[in-house]
């Protein structure tokens, strides 16, 4: 049996990911979106030169000890002092004003002293002190946040000052979710006789929805052809984007998900990857729908939404592949088989630094163990095992 590497399944996966459609949202909601256009500064910022701090405004050369400069005017942030500081002279002036025509410098209250309409200061000037000059932020045409960024508050942030309302952001796929199984129950019902909770739809949702515009459950059909046939064709009537279904994927009689979609008009572009966790993957396309038939069992089905689906969620959306993490062993790891293996494993904050702890539990229906994989360790095909110390690739399990 022929099982296909890895990079050559991810790489047909890509090639069926449509371009970027654009769509704009207002600022609000952009958050964790993806630019689908720079952002470009629009205007000067700040707009003016402006005080960094609540004080006076002057020209530098006039401050000496015990000079005493006269007081001409306030300039606050939103209303300007509208005529020029000259020899001798001081304005009033609070944090973000617009520093006046004449004065090039700012010195902060607290090192100066009032009286009546006069000030002196306590602390020497030095030009162009505490003050923010023109454009100095930002520049008109200057590149803000690039295409491809998924944003983060910090982004956002930027983007609002930059005078965006609204952005323009990659639209997400819809994705249709199925899990097949004729022991399958949803979670809260009493377990009957050999019955198992489905558990892979929950996780994928979760794992999934940060990446889409929706993420339908279609809950659990039954292990017959024509309950499969004719609940799956009506998950592709509703036309997703997208199609994950969940068990039926492997060899026995009663994984039939393969047949019924072919049936359904699927074309299957590849079954069976060379890896661990997941080999029974499937992968093909309904008209313009991508279609993953990911196995049963709950560890193979994460890891193969993690390996495959979000980097497919991710090029849909024209975000950059992040590159794996490279970090040191807590623990060995055992040599590997010809399959790559996607090892569980614990991220350990060290006062040395972070660490990956493999976790030894390797079977793909032991569920508990993915409750403490913060990573999954990349175990290259025949790597003969590595120890404490070894720097290892790993995939984040949380974060885009
Ligand atoms: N003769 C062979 N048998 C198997 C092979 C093989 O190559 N030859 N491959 C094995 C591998 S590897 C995997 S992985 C599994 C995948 O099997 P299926 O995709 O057909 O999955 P099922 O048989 O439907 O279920 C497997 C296991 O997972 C449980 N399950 C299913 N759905 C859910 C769900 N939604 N939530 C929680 N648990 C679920 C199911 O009860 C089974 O215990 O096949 C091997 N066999
Ligand atoms: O490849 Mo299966 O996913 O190990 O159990």
């Amino acid at each position: 049996m022929s099982l296909l590497p890895v990079d050559e399944a991810l790489r047909a996966i890509l090639a069926r990911v449509p371009d970027v459609v654009p769509e704009a949202v207002a600022l609000n909601q952009a958050a964790g979106r993806v630019l689908a256009a720079d952002v470009i500064a629009q205007h000067d910022q700040p707009p003016f030169d402006a005080s960094a701090m609540d004080g006076y405004a002057m020209r530098a050369a006039d401050v000496s000890e015990g000079v005493w400069l006269k007081v001409i005017g306030m300039s606050q942030a939103g209303a300007g002092f509208a005529g020029t500081v000259g020899p001798g002279e001081a304005v009033r002036i609070f944090t973000g004003a617009p520093v006046p025509a004449g004065a090039d410098t700012v010195i902060m209250q607290e090192e100066a002293v009032r009286e009546g309409d006069m000030v002196r200061f306590t602390a020497p000037a030095r030009p162009g002190h505490s003050v923010r000059p023109r454009g100095n932020d930002f520049a008109t045409g200057q590149m803000l946040i690039e295409r491809g960024t998924r944003l983060t508050p910090m982004q956002i942030s930027v983007a609002a000052a930059a005078n965006y309302p609204a952005l323009s952001v990659a639209t997400r796929p819809r994705i249709a979710l199925v899990a097949t199984g004729d022991e399958l129950v949803l979670p809260g019902q009493a377990l009957g006789p050999d019955q198992i909770v489905a558990s892979n739809s929950f996780g994928l949702a979760a794992m999934l929805a940060p990446y889409a515009a929706e993420v339908r459950d279609h809950g659990i059909i039954a292990d017959d052809a024509e309950t499969l046939r004719s609940r799956l064709a009506a998950v592709f009537a509703d036309a997703p984007d997208i199609v994950v279904t969940t068990g039926g994927a492997s060899v026995g009689e009663h994984d039939l998900v393969q047949d019924v979609l072919k049936q359904l008009g699927v074309t299957l572009d590849f079954w069976r990857i060379n890896m661990r966790p997941g080999k029974p993957l499937m992968f093909g396309m309904h008209g313009k729908t991508l279609v993953f038939g990911l196995p049963g069992n709950p560890v193979s089905a994460m890891v193969t939404a993690q390996v495959f689906i979000k980097p497919a969620l991710r090029r849909w959306q024209g975000a950059a592949e992040p590159t794996p993490w490279r970090l040191p062993l807590a623990g060995p790891t055992p040599a590997n088989t010809a399959r790559r293996h996607f090892m569980r494993a614990q991220l350990l904050h060290m006062p040395t630094g972070p660490e990956l702890l493999p976790i030894s539990q390797t079977d793909s229906g032991h569920t508990s163990s993915l409750a403490h994989a913060d990573m999954l360790i990349v175990q290259p095909e025949h790597d003969p095992g590595q120890a404490v110390g070894a720097l290892v690739d790993a995939l984040p399990l949380d974060g885009f």
